[in-house]
């Protein structure tokens, strides 16, 4: 059954850092089946919104609702949430393999078997199976981005979070990983909201966007709201726009 429900729906955020007001009355709502970007300059409070939006850091005001329900009253439904952070900070010799770090995205309950099978279908629908047995900690930037895109798909989801998933990861591993990511979401009819610094790859890539410096400066389609007046309105007179040469 398709629902009308928004996906997410956030209404009239602000949220102070200390004494830093880093996000005021943001409202916006995510349809399902869509991919959001957020832009905005560094500092526009983008990963701030992304973790309000969890409930991973307290807000001042506002409401939060993810899938139609209160965030403080999701209950089993937060396991529909898959989070790809900006920073995944670990110890890189903390000894867990791809295989285990996939395996505790596994929520559902069910025999070992299942669990096995289930982890090595993500990781090969990520092209990461070959991966299976290395420490996390020997993986380049892009081999790690897909094995965590691998945890997001090992158990069913709804929403997933990504914040800039693409840093450190060059040209080329950034095209690849936007290609399979697409390809994994009309499979699994995710609903996407991502940070990003890529004009030129949310242009290609997103449905919708949301220009945020601090607040919603606008939202809409990317050729509205990529267009050169919304990005100065958003990024200041010193926005230049960063073409890929391919
Ligand atoms: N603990 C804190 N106390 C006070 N200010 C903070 C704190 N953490 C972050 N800030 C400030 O809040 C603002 C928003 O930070 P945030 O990380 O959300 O921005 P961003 O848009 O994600 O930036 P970037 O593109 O550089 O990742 C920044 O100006 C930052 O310096």
């Amino acid at each position: 059954m398709i629902s009308n429900i928004p996906i997410l729906k956030v209404e009239g955020l602000t949220v102070y850092l200390g004494k830093y007001l880093a996000l005021r009355d943001v409202s916006f709502q995510l349809e399902p089946g869509t991919n959001t970007a957020i832009v905005g300059p560094n500092g526009a409070g983008k990963s701030t919104l992304v973790q309000a939006v969890l409930d991973l850091i307290p807000r001042s005001s506002g409401s939060i609702q993810i899938f139609g329900r209160p965030i403080t009253r999701l209950g089993h439904l937060r396991q529909q949430i898959g989070y790809m952070p900006q920073n995944f900070i670990f110890d890189r010799s903390f000894p867990i393999s791809v295989f285990e770090l996939v395996a505790l995205g596994w929520t559902k309950k069910g025999s070992w078997a299942n669990k096995l099978a289930a982890v090595e279908q993500a990781l090969m629908r990520t092209d990461a199976l070959h991966l299976r047995n290395q420490a996390i900690g020997t993986l380049s930037g892009g081999q790690f981005k897909r094995v965590l895109l691998a945890y997001c798909l090992v158990a069913p989801r709804q929403l997933l979070v990504l914040d800039e998933a693409f840093a450190g990861v060059d040209a080329q591993g950034t095209a690849e990983f936007y290609t399979l990511l697409n390809q994994i979401k009309q499979e699994q009819g995710w609903t996407i909201l991502q940070v990003s610094h890529d004009i030129d790859m949310v242009n290609q890539n997103c449905d919708r966007v949301i220009c945020l410096n601090q607040t919603v400066v606008c939202s809409g389609t990317p050729e509205f709201a990529l267009s050169q007046e919304n990005l100065l309105a958003t990024y200041g007179p010193s926005f230049t726009r960063y073409h890929h040469q391919h």
